[in-house]
């Protein structure tokens, strides 16, 4: 049998290892520049930068820092926004991408991790993912999103009454304290059919170890632990344990309410999960979806829909807070919608298009997820318009991994003037629609879009209705809007103070 060395003639002088590893790695680096070379000459060598890690990997945006030639820095996307694209002179116009989903589909190897309680509708493609689409879409109906704003607005009274009581000020050192329990007792209510309260005053039923409000928050928070830590991790400190078994609690949870609202007799009501079951049993029976299924999809409305609202609402009120103005615009229209105070009812939200203003400019802005990623199912091609506005046509082939980039396409001058500026007006005229992709676009957008915007409406003009906000005072006022990469843009720190009207 014929040796290595005799298969690579090249290698045949080898006197020491280091000649053997010199030799190795110059194989790898010449293999290397040729894998490069091809992929460039593949793209129509499409002006920008040559990484050896692309920010758009899990190591690149997360771990490594700024490294010439290699990685980017972290949160890359989002902090450099437009300037790549100044600086190369090209922008890709991501119409065609989300529009033709068989052309350029999801990695789904990348979401893969998600799938702990069962396959969904995140982590699928094709049939799989039009099936897990087609039993959830009825799930977010018109009934589900009237629930989502009369549990806001009874979770947000809860705040006034349970936490900020008679105080005339309430200084609150990060904003998110409030937005991410906010969100979860929406997602608990409007989602499970489970009501939580600002008071710990939830007992764990028997047979649990934490109650479902325990369980829901510490998976929602601690979901990355659960990505990063494989499984054989998990029992070696008390936080992975505790996320352990925050999460066995919650599947159980998820188990004893699929098998009490498909029992004979259940009452009928409109959460998401509900609404999911009944959807499903209207499904033949070929088609629907087994219990495990029922289980990953619902769980994942929680995970998808948690933080990016949260951390919307804060950037939302650090925005109002920085600006008085935009501020006293909402407020007045909320003025006019309620006259007398009390609380906004769901055929009041037509009438509050400041308030939607308010978030689509948070999202321009900071859109919580500034990378969606793609690829090239076939050899296509793509139209880019250069520096100049002129359309290019630039050959992609397949297997090309394609990342969204919405920040980049935010802070694009040709489709947003002054876009660096805070301006929730642009909103209410026509905009351009296809520039605008804090939710995606086209049949893989944001399912829960609107469960968001009705949970954002409703908890804005309660607060604004009665409170100013304002930035607790401090040196530089602009470091509220500074923000890291989490799963999704996250705020460092928001200090906030709200202070009563009357
Ligand atoms: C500010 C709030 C939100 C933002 C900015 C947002 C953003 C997004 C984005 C960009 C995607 C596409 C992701 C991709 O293709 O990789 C997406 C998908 C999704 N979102 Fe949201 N989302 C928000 C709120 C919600 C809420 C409240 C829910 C559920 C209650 C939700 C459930 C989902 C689901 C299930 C998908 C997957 C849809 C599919 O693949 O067919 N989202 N969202």
């Amino acid at each position: 049998m014929s040796s290595l060395l005799e298969r690579l003639p090249f290698l045949t002088n080898i006197s020491s290892p280091y000649t053997l590893l010199f030799s190795v790695a110059g194989v790898l680096l010449c293999h290397g520049v040729v894998s490069v070379y091809r992929a460039k000459s593949g793209l129509g060598f499409l002006p920008g930068r040559t990484l050896l890690i692309s920010p758009a990997t899990v190591i690149g945006n997360f771990v490594l820092p700024r490294i010439r030639g290699i990685s980017t820095g972290r949160n890359f996307l989002f902090v450099n926004k437009y300037s790549e694209f100044e600086r190369f002179g090209a922008s890709a116009y991501r119409l065609e991408v989300t529009s033709s989903r068989a052309r350029f589909p999801k990695p789904t190897e990348l979401y893969a991790v998600l799938a702990f309680f069962g396959r969904n509708i995140v982590v699928s493609e094709g049939d799989e993912w039009k099936k897990y689409r087609k039993i959830s879409a009825p799930a977010f109906s018109e009934k589900n999103n009237k629930l989502v704003w009369d549990e806001t607005v009874s979770i947000v009274e809860g705040l006034f009454a349970d936490v900020w009581g008679d105080k005339k000020e309430i200084v609150v050192d990060h904003v998110v304290d409030i937005t991410l329990p906010l969100a979860l007792f929406v997602i608990g209510a409007a989602g499970f059919g489970q009501h939580m309260s600002w008071k710990d005053t939830e007992v764990c039923p028997e047979g649990h170890k934490l109650s479902f409000k325990q369980a829901l928050h510490h998976v929602a928070t601690d979901v990355f632990i659960k990505l990063a830590v494989p499984g054989w991790a998990m029992g070696l400190t008390d936080r992975t344990r505790q996320t352990r078994l925050a999460f066995d609690e919650l599947e159980t949870y998820i188990s004893e309410m699929i098998r009490e609202r498909t029992a004979d007799g259940a009452v009928e009501k409109n959460d998401l999960f509900s609404n999911l079951l009944a959807s499903n049993a209207s499904d033949s029976e070929k088609n629907a979806m087994t219990e495990q299924e029922l289980a990953g999809n619902v769980f994942i409305f929680l995970i998808a829909g948690h933080e990016t609202t949260a951390h919307t609402l804060a950037f939302a009120f650090a925005y109002l807070a920085l600006y008085p103005e935009e501020q006293e615009k909402v407020y007045q229209q909320i003025k006019t919608v309620l006259p007398n105070g009390g609380s906004p009812s769901y055929e009041d939200r037509t009438k509050l298009d400041r308030c939607i203003a308010a978030y689509y400019e948070t999202l321009r802005l900071v859109p919580p997820v500034t990378n969606v990623p793609k690829f090239s199912a076939e050899d296509t091609t793509l139209t880019i318009t250069n520096a100049q506005g002129e359309k290019v046509v630039i050959p992609v082939p397949k297997g090309t991994q394609i990342a969204l980039d919405t920040a980049g396409l935010h802070y694009n001058p040709l489709y947003w003037e002054d876009p660096h500026a805070y301006k929730p007006d642009r909103f209410l005229s026509d905009y351009n629609r296809d520039a605008f992709l804090p939710f995606s676009a086209g049949s893989r957008s944001c399912i829960g879009r609107r469960f968001f915007e009705v949970e954002g409406i409703s908890a804005l003009t309660l607060i604004l209705s009665k409170y100013k906000i304002s930035i607790k005072e401090e040196p530089q006022k602009e470091r509220v809007l500074n923000a890291r990469a989490g799963i999704t843009v996250t705020p460092i720190r928001v200090p906030l103070v709200f202070t009563r009207r009357d």
